[in-house]
């Protein structure tokens, strides 16, 4: 295998001092099972807002858009094989990085973009409203995958989501060509899970639910799904892994006591989890409308 075998992959979110969010965990994750990792940080911040004060380190917009013409520029960047954005800090983020995508697709037409659309969670948006706008407008049109929330995806649509009917019909009505719908309903009592919809697959990958979680499981979720993507392996076995792989770092973080995940002393749990997840194949909605 040479060096580069697993890709370079480009992610763009926040950057913590403190945790296991946004970058951190994307970062992290990608480089264990192997992947060379370009990281751009949207912002820089102590950890997590949840825990409390935490002071935002900016970037201006026309010196982010610079470090985006360098990136595209780079003699190196033909290695890129896939991006992932999470967390921006402004709309103009956002749309510097849509650029940043049409232009290495211009180069490589099977570039993977990977869109986190982060903007919400079941209490409604917590980025500004022009942000989440431009990662509508700009981001969710141009990615291979989106990895919204159940929130997200309502939001995104502008309808609420109470079944996994619901979720796959708008995840099909919103566009990118695979979805994957993070905090679906689950079917098992006391569990939750992930939905994969693409032309092929309407999958739900389901497990136990754990109280108090750390923050930072959907950036984790992304970059593992990418990772085994990238990889060559099969939609299902990917789904499956990623999922069992983020239960098991979360179990494991829960069980110590800890606020954030534990990524350094967890990482044969992304490499190799261990934890059964339970996987169901739902109707397709092109099947259903077929009768
Ligand atoms: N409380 C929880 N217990 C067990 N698993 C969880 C819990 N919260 C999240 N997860 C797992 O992590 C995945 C991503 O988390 P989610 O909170 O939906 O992402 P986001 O951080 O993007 O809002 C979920 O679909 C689920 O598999
Ligand atoms: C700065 C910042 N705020 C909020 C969030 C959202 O965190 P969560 O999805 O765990 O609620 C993230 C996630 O990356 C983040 O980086």
């Amino acid at each position: 295998m040479s060096e580069n075998a697993a890709g370079t992959v480009i992610v763009i979110s926040s950057h913590v001092v403190r945790g296991s969010v946004g970058n951190r965990a994307a970062v992290f994750a990608l480089e264990t099972l192997g992947h060379q990792v370009w990281a751009l940080p949207t912002i820089v911040l102590p950890w997590h807002p949840g825990h409390g004060r935490s002071t935002r380190l900016t970037f201006t917009e026309s010196d982010f858009e610079a470090a985006i013409d360098d990136l595209i520029r780079a003699p190196w960047i033909g290695e890129v094989k896939a991006v992932l954005s999470g967390y921006f800090g402004n709309a103009a983020q956002a749309r510097s990085v849509a650029r940043l995508v049409t232009a290495l697709r211009e180069r490589k037409p099977d570039l993977l973009y990977v869109c986190d659309p982060v903007m919400g969670d079941l209490g409604g948006l917590y980025v500004p409203q022009t942000t989440a706008e431009a990662i509508r407008d700009y981001l969710i049109p141009l990615a291979s995958l989106a990895t919204p929330n159940r929130y997200e995806l309502a939001w995104l649509v502008g309808a609420p989501l109470e079944d996994n009917t619901a979720i796959m019909d708008a995840a099909l009505s919103l566009g990118p060509s695979r979805m994957l719908v993070t905090s679906a309903v689950p079917m098992m009592a006391g569990g939750t899970g992930n939905l994969y919809l693409s032309g092929r697959h309407a999958l739900l990958a389901e497990h136990r639910l754990i109280d108090k979680p750390p923050n930072g499981l959907g950036d984790l979720l992304a970059a593992l799904f990418l990772s085994r993507l990238l990889s060559g392996m099969e939609d299902e076995k990917a789904l499956q892994l990623a999922t069992a792989s983020v239960y098991e770092v979360l179990a494991r973080a829960v069980k110590r006591g800890s606020d954030e995940l534990t990524l350094a002393s967890d990482s044969s749990s992304l490499a190799s989890p261990m934890a059964m997840v339970q996987m169901r194949r739902l109707m397709h909605p092109a099947q259903r409308r077929k009768g």
